[in-house]
């Protein structure tokens, strides 16, 4: 009974909505969760994958197959008064697949996978195939699964209650998300020192890696709720950041509105990820889902025009219809060469950047930092 060979104690069983069942150890917290399921092929970065947001509602299968090696850091870690390793205050993942799951060794590692799941109520799997799922994934597309997690000494759930679970909960694409990691309230961010500029965010669930890029170049960053309204993001400030954020950006109708709306006005914007979506379908394109998405820190991205190509963070599961950008004001930016899909748009007069991208990174490598760079001199400039 390799079960029995679990060293947390905890069995565990996820089922994918085409009816593959699969067992492995458990980790993490004892409890079912219902998620989209998705991989990523990021060999590191685990701390900045669990807490990004745009990751809410969904299933995390890593693809390398030794994760956990040099455990989690501590979230006391910080810079500019917000966490260094975290990208948001908490796992967001509702589960996470992995082969192995390793005892941690590192200087800063203030816990185990293990440990940390458990403390935020979020199920874990080990100990399975995870080659086999990822393939799965890549045939069939992404596919919706429930992963529950139970004590070995106790009955495990029964694949038929598992299957139950799945049929009655509503589809990744169905459920609105943003709303749930956007703050409550404005927050604001300082530099230290005199800030260069001011900038505002329609915060549907940034990662703090584009907070930290931000402050790190002077800039002051405004954080509004995912409703907020155009004139509250453009009222005082130098220039608009729209987050990045999870789920369906099509359901995020107000939203795109507003991000047009800025977007028209005449002040700088800088837009990643679902922030670019919402743009570009507020100007008039069209968004569609990616067989299994983009996710992972080693996306080949090439930016037209200059031929240059960079190895970027990637993790979005939707995209924009190049052929319908005629009419936005839109111009394509990014290419990615593996399957063609547009990786950033920008306004003619070079205003308006979008990255499909994550150039803050986090996790990943830092070759496309440079837009920070170019968005913040822009924006100093006009001041
Ligand atoms: N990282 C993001 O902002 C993701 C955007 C959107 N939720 C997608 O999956 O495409």
């Amino acid at each position: 009974m390799p079960l029995l060979r679990c060293r947390t104690g905890l069995g565990a069983r996820l089922l994918l909505a085409d009816g593959l069942g699969v067992e492995g150890c458990g980790f993490g917290a004892p409890a079912t969760r219902v998620g989209e399921v998705v991989f990523t092929t990021a060999m590191t970065g685990y701390p900045e994958s669990l807490t990004d947001p745009s990751y809410r509602g969904q299933i995390l299968v890593e693809t390398h197959p030794m994760v956990g090696n040099y455990g989690v850091p501590s979230r006391a870690r910080r810079v500019y008064g917000i966490p260094l390793d975290y990208e948001s205050d908490r796992i967001q993942v509702e589960g996470f697949v992995v082969a192995e799951l390793p005892e941690p060794s590192h200087y800063a590692s203030a816990m185990s996978l293990h440990e940390w799941l458990r403390g935020e109520g979020v199920p874990g799997i080990y100990r399975v195939d995870t080659r086999m799922l990822v393939e799965r994934i890549r045939e069939h597309g992404v596919i919706m699964g429930v992963l529950s997690v139970y004590p070995l000494d106790e009955e495990p759930p029964s694949w038929d209650e598992l299957a139950r679970v799945l049929s009655s909960s509503k589809s990744y694409d169905e459920r609105l998300f943003a709303l749930e990691t956007s703050p409550r309230e404005p927050i604001t961010h300082s530099p230290p020192g005199r800030p260069r500029a001011r900038v505002s965010m329609l915060d549907c669930g940034v990662k703090y890696g584009i907070l930290r890029q931000l402050l790190h170049r002077g800039v002051e960053v405004t954080r509004y709720p995912c409703t907020a309204g155009a004139d509250e993001l453009l009222d005082g400030y130098d220039a608009v950041v729209l987050s990045n954020g999870p789920g369906n950006p099509a359901l995020l109708r107000a939203q795109a509105r507003v991000a047009a709306e800025v977007a028209t006005s005449g002040k700088p914007v800088l837009a990643v990820c679902l922030g670019m979506q919402l743009l570009s379908l507020g100007l008039g394109a069209r968004a569609y889902k990616l067989p299994y998405g983009h996710r992972g820190v080693n996306k080949p991205v090439v930016e037209l025009g200059t031929g240059r190509c960079m190895v970027t963070t990637h993790n979005h599961g939707y995209a924009i219809d190049w052929d319908s950008l005629e009419g936005t004001g839109l111009e394509p930016w990014f290419r990615q060469p593996d399957d063609g899909t547009l990786e950033g748009v920008r306004s003619r007069d070079g205003l308006v950047l979008a990255t499909q991208f994550h150039p803050e990174a986090g996790p990943g490598p830092w070759d496309s930092s440079w837009v920070f760079d170019l968005f913040v001199k822009m924006v100093a400039g006009r001041r």
